[in-house]
């Protein structure tokens, strides 16, 4: 039986999302059903889809308002080819402006709303860069695998970091490396990791800091959907990575460069570890409806 899905499609500096509000729980769609919406050719496209559902009723949602009672709406994310994600940086920067634009929740200047993710519940905020993530506590997690990628003719040694979901960044000498890649291909890391990853390529850009503000360029393959013109998780990760080569003085602020644009990365001290936050726009380009078998 087919049904209407209404939908809105959104992006933060190109990495493009079907979203759709669903607060009671009641349109939980197969991953067949998300590979289908989010197929370029015969669907809406998009590098991802996100479900508004009230954490209440997400079913195992319950530990998002266990964290934080005030994360009353939980981001369900789905990526392009059907798997799940605990996390999407650009992602909760669109859906925080989705959530606005539907009515459901008010987000004044200097003020912030907590919502809830698989990786844990995210606080986000508006900046004058458009929308500003605290994405958590990060670590070091997925050791240093060996990558291999079309367009690079020996592999790379990678560092693997966790910012709610798993990323593995590697280092290339320049721009001409970095544009040579053919990310259509899946890049092949050594060992394989069990939840697989996601990978960012990075180079420094000329001069690698300036006025305090650390720069880099990325590319990124997406774990489920490819390659993508940003990733706000990756972008993260890159920054921690670049930062932790870079060794004593870097800095805590970057900028990084993507094929869609430019997001920030900001680290800072908590209570409970070192966080870092994410910034960056968040537009919504279109509603539809969509007949889903
Ligand atoms: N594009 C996102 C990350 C989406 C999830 C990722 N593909 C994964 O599987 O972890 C971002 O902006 O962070």
């Amino acid at each position: 039986m087919s049904f209407d899905l209404r939908f809105t499609k959104g992006h933060g500096t190109g990495n493009d999302f079907v979203l759709f509000a669903d607060p009671d729980g009641d349109t939980v769609l197969s991953p067949a059903q998300i590979a289908a919406v989010c197929d370029r050719h015969f669907g809406v496209g998009g590098d991802g889809l996100i479900r508004a559902v009230r954490s209440e009723n997400l079913g195992d949602g319950a530990s998002a308002l266990d964290e934080d009672a005030a994360a009353v709406w939980f981001m369900d994310y789905w990526n392009a080819d059907g798997s799940v994600s605990e996390m999407c940086g650009n992602g909760v920067r669109v859906y925080t402006r989705f959530l606005i634009d539907q009515g459901l929740v008010d987000l004044a200047p200097g003020e912030s709303i907590a919502i809830g993710t698989r990786a844990g519940v995210r606080r986000v905020s508006l900046s004058e860069h458009g929308f500003e993530v605290d994405m958590g506590v990060w670590r070091r997690d997925g050791g240093e695998p060996l990558v291999r990628a079309k367009g690079l003719s020996v592999a790379r040694p990678g560092l693997g970091i966790d910012v709610g979901n798993p990323h593995v960044v590697v280092a290339l000498a320049d721009d001409d490396e970095l544009e040579g890649l053919d990310l259509a291909y899946l890049p092949i890391l050594d060992p394989v990791p069990d939840a697989g990853a996601n990978v960012e390529f990075v180079v420094p850009a000329e001069p690698l800091v300036e006025a305090g503000v650390g720069r880099i360029r990325m590319r990124v393959h997406e774990r489920g959907s490819g390659e993508t013109l940003s990733c706000g998780t990756g972008a993260v990760a890159a920054a921690l990575a670049v930062r932790f080569w870079a060794g004593a003085g870097a800095p805590d602020v970057w900028r990084v460069q993507v094929p869609g644009g430019v997001v920030g990365v900001r680290m800072f001290e908590s209570a409970d570890g070192e966080h870092v936050a994410l910034s960056g726009p968040a537009e919504l380009v279109f509603d539809g409806v969509l007949a889903l078998a």
